[in-house]
Parts: structure tokens; C-alpha cells; sequence
């Protein structure tokens, strides 16, 4: 039989795909439908410290290639997601992250620390690469930023944490992001990648742009992204000795599953395919990713992970 299942963070849960924060996890309905979906594990919306309407709509606009959003952070505030984390059940084997996304660093240490004071399981993953806030660049472009917000995580939470990176397209970024992450041994993963930020979609008939905010600028989702989410996760994979890589960027369905893992990844989110298809995605991303490594003669994640083939 096949196994899907994923040892890490000193846990296993019992597959290997979950959502992209930010998709299906603002209400606590939603990230309980993921929870109890075939998900194995649940991240919740990026919070800031104070609830956030978010940007003007259309914000959020699908096409034939996938999706393009400029939703701004929208969220109901850091407490709200700490009080869903306080409430979690652990027991169900499927870990929970909470994605944070302070508009400051103070506020990501803020609610660091009020984590830290809780005590639960729930795990951070940082957000440092949300593109759509008008007028805040993207810390993990910014290798000063991102150094000096590392160091300063490392001292407000004690524990295992990891970190959503932007997508990098030079290998001299690669190198010197690798470098910064190397010199955090309890940054236990990074996830690759968010959003390939400040795109640009046309509607021909209207001759227009499709979302309102940063006129017409927004992250890009979906099939878009693919390439370089596999070329994110493979050099990461490479450079982060000891860390794991989550695979993020155009999964939807067990083919991409199975490159993400092939490249490096640990375990794969899906973003745009859920925000379409719904926590129904998993399942049958699960079932094309098992009959795929049946057809292949795998039997478990590790026997092909990080095994792609150079020419
Ligand atoms: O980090 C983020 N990435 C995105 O693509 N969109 C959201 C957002 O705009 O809230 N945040």
C-alpha cells in the first residue's frame, strides 16, 4: 500500500498536503473544514495584530492559468486566531500552523511572544513576503530586514518556527537568502513560495485590469507560478541543510504534488486549486498522488524525495 504520511517537526501527520495560508482559513468554519477534510494539517490566514478589512475589492480575480489577488491582509486579528489555537484539537494528529504577518517587526514579536506564553503545539510560519500592502515592500527582498526580523524572532519564541519566502529568481538571491537562514537552527522550515507579487492581468473585452487595488497589480497564483515554485523549493532544498522546505506554487493535482516532492519538499500546500475546488482538493490530490507513485513503484514520499534527475 501507498504511504503518504510525513515525519517532521518532531510529529507525523498522516499525509503530506495542506492549505497555503491565506486560502480557506480567515473563519474559523473554514479552517475547521480543512481540518476535517483529507488535509493533514491546517495554517491559518496571516494575522497582524489588529483585525484588517483588507484592500478594496475586486481584490481576487481567477483565469484559465490561475489566479491573481491583491487582498491586502485581510483578517480578524491575531487573538482571534490564538483563541481558534487555544481551542484546536491536537489529538487529531494534523498539526496547526499560524501564519503571522505583523505590519511591524514589533508586532511580529508582539505576537510571538503572546504564543510563546500560551504554550500550545500550534507552530509559526512568518510571513515575510505578503506583496499587497500598499507601500510595504516585501521583507524577504530586503536581506538587512530579514537578518535583523530573524535574530529578533530567534529570541522571542523558544521554539521550532518557520518562514514564508517570497520567490527568488537569481541564484546570487538564493545564495545570500541561504546564508541568512543557515544561522537559525530552530528555523526547522521555510515554505516556497508566496505568490509571485505584482503581476499584471488584462481583460481584452474590457480593456481593463481585473482587480481595484495597486490598479490592477496583484500576487500571482496557480499555473502561473509552477516553474518557479519547483526551482524555489529544489535550490532551498539544496542550500538548507537540516531544514525542510514546504512546497507552495500551481498544485493541483497529484503531478504537481509529485514535482514538488521530487524537488525537495517535505510537504506541499495548495492555494489557488483549493480557493476554487474547495477542501474536496485533497482528496483527490491525495488519490492521483498515491496511484502516481503506484504506477512508479513508490511506496512511501522518501523513496522519491528530493530524487529529481539532472541531465
Ligand atoms: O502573503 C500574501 N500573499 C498573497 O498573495 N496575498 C495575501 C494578501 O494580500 O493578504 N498575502
Amino acid at each position: 500500500s501507498i504511504d503518504l504520511s510525513v515525519s517532521w517537526l518532531g510529529q507525523t501527520m498522516p499525509g503530506c498536503l495542506y492549505n497555503a495560508s491565506g486560502v480557506w482559513c480567515r473563519e474559523e468554519a473554514e479552517l475547521e473544514a480543512v481540518r476535517t477534510s483529507a488535509a493533514a494539517a491546517v495554517i491559518s490566514k496571516s494575522a497582524t495584530l489588529s483585525a484588517r478589512e483588507g484592500n478594496p475589492e475586486p481584490r481576487y480575480h481567477r483565469t484559465a492559468l490561475g489566479s491573481i489577488n491583491s487582498m491586502g491582509l485581510p483578517n480578524h486579528g491575531f487573538a482571534y486566531y490564538l483563541d481558534y489555537a487555544r481551542r484546536y484539537d491536537y489529538g487529531c494528529g494534523k498539526p496547526l500552523f499560524l501564519s503571522l504577518s505583523g505590519m511591524t517587526l514589533d508586532d511580529n514579536l508582539i505576537m510571538l511572544r503572546t504564543l510563546a506564553a500560551a504554550g500550545l503545539p500550534a507552530i509559526p510560519e512568518v510571513n515575510l513576503s505578503c506583496p499587497n500592502v500598499p507601500g510595504k515592500p516585501q521583507l524577504g527582498y530586503d536581506f538587512v530586514t530579514t537578518t535583523e526580523a530573524l535574530n529578533a524572532f530567534d529570541r522571542a519564541w523558544p521554539g521550532r518556527y518557520g518562514v514564508k519566502l517570497p520567490p527568488y529568481f537569481d541564484p546570487a538571491h538564493f545564495a545570500a537568502m541561504a546564508d541568512i537562514l543557515n544561522r537559525h537552527p530552530r528555523l526547522a522550515f521555510v515554505t516556497c513560495i508566496n505568490s509571485i507579487g505584482n503581476g499584471l492581468v488584462v481583460d481584452v473585452d474590457s480593456e481593463s485590469v481585473t482587480i481595484k487595488p495597486k490598479d490592477g497589480l496583484g500576487g500571482l497564483g496557480g499555473d502561473y507560478v509552477l516553474p518557479t515554485a519547483l526551482a524555489n523549493v529544489r535550490e532551498f532544498y539544496r542550500l538548507l541543510p537540516g531544514k525542510d522546505i514546504v512546497g507552495c506554487g500551481g498544485v493541483k493535482s497529484g503531478k504537481e504534488a509529485f514535482m514538488h516532492i521530487l524537488a525537495g519538499a517535505r510537504a506541499v500546500q495548495v492555494g489557488t486549486c483549493l480557493h476554487h475546488e474547495g477542501p474536496a482538493a485533497f482528496a483527490r490530490i491525495a488519490a492521483e498522488l498515491a496511484a502516481l507513485m503506484l504506477a512508479k513503484g513508490y511506496r512511501s514520499l522518501e523513496a522519491f524525495r528530493g530524487k529529481l534527475r539532472t541531465l
